[in-house]
C-alpha cells in the first residue's frame, strides 16, 4: 500500500494542502476529484517528490525519504506514472519507444500482455511511424501502454481520458478493471466522473486543498443510497452548488 500523508503544503502561502490522508491499495482503485485548482496534481507530484511537504510517504507501511536514491528507485521500480503530459520521445516510433521502456524495467515484460495492449488500443498500424506524426489520442495510447506494460505494483494516472475517443475510454476502463484483479494499486486523477464511477474502490473529492470526501465505496453506498457519482459529487461540494444555482437562476431571469 502507497499511504501519503500531508499534514501542510504551500506554495508561497497563495494555496495550500492541509491534513491530507491518501491511501492507493493493491487491488483497488482510488479515485481522486476535484475542480480546477483543487489541488490534485501538487498531491500527485507530492508522491514523487516533486514539491515539499510536512508529512510523510509510506511504501507497504515503511515510511520512505523520495530524497534517498534507495528509496527513490525502488518507489520508481514499484510505481508508474502516466502524466496528463505526453513527454514522450516523438522521433521514436510507438515500436521504439516500448523497446526503451521494456529495458527500462527489472522484471521481463510480457510480449504477449504487449501486443494484447497494442491491439486493444489500436497501435498495430501506427507502430512503425514517428510518435511525432502520431494524433494527440494515439500518442496518448503509446504512452498509456508504456506504462502498463511495465505491470508495476502501483498506477497513478492523471487525467486518463483527455484525448480518447468514446471507443478508448470504453475499452481503457475495461483494462483498468482487468489490471486492477492483477495485484495493482491504480490512483485515478479525473474530470470525467461518469468514468470514475464504475470504477473506484475509494474517493476522495478535494476543495480548495482540502478534503471534502474520503471514503469507500461501501462508506458511500451507506452515506448516499444510489446515488450517482454526479449527485454525491454535488453535494458534497453542497455551498458552491447552492452559490452556483443562484447564479444560474439569475441569468434565467435575465434572460426572460
Ligand atoms: N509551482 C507552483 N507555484 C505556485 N502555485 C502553484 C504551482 N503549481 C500549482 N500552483 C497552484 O496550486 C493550486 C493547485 O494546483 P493543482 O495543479 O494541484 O490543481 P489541480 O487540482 O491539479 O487542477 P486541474 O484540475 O486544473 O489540473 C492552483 O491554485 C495552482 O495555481
Amino acid at each position: 500500500m502507497i499511504s501519503l500523508h500531508i499534514d501542510r503544503m504551500s506554495y508561497n502561502n497563495t494555496f495550500k494542502l492541509e491534513k491530507i490522508d491518501l491511501d492507493i491499495k493493491k487491488n483497488e482503485i482510488t479515485l481522486l476529484l476535484g475542480h480546477n485548482g483543487a489541488g490534485k496534481t501538487t498531491i500527485i507530484k507530492s508522491l514523487f517528490g516533486l514539491v515539499e511537504f510536512k508529512g510523510n510517504l509510506k511504501l507497504n507501511n515503511r515510511v520512505i525519504s523520495l530524497k534517498k536514491s534507495q528509496d527513490l528507485d525502488l518507489f520508481k521500480r514499484e510505481t508508474s506514472y502516466i502524466s496528463d503530459e505526453l513527454s514522450l520521445f516523438d522521433y521514436l516510433t510507438p515500436s521504439e519507444y516500448f523497446s526503451l521502456m521494456k529495458n527500462t524495467v527489472t522484471e521481463k515484460v510480457d510480449d504477449k500482455f504487449l501486443n494484447l495492449l497494442i491491439e486493444l488500443f489500436e497501435l498495430e498500424v501506427y507502430l512503425d511511424n514517428p510518435i511525432s506524426t502520431l494524433s494527440h489520442g494515439n500518442k496518448k495510447k503509446t504512452q498509456i501502454v508504456s506504462q502498463l506494460l511495465k505491470q508495476p505494483n502501483y498506477i497513478i494516472f492523471d487525467e486518463p481520458t483527455n484525448g480518447l475517443d468514446p471507443d478508448m475510454i470504453i475499452v481503457l476502463k475495461k483494462v483498468l478493471q482487468i489490471i486492477k484483479k492483477m495485484n495493482i494499486g491504480i490512483l485515478l486523477s479525473t474530470h470525467n466522473l461518469s468514468f470514475g464511477e464504475e470504477l473506484y474502490d475509494q474517493i476522495m473529492v478535494l476543495r480548495d486543498g482540502k478534503i471534502k470526501l474520503n471514503a469507500s465505496k461501501e462508506q458511500v453506498k451507506v452515506q448516499y443510497s444510489n446515488h450517482t457519482l454526479e449527485e454525491i459529487y454535488t453535494k458534497v461540494n453542497k455551498d458552491y452548488y447552492t452559490h452556483i444555482e443562484g447564479i444560474l437562476h439569475e441569468l434565467n431571469q435575465a434572460n426572460d
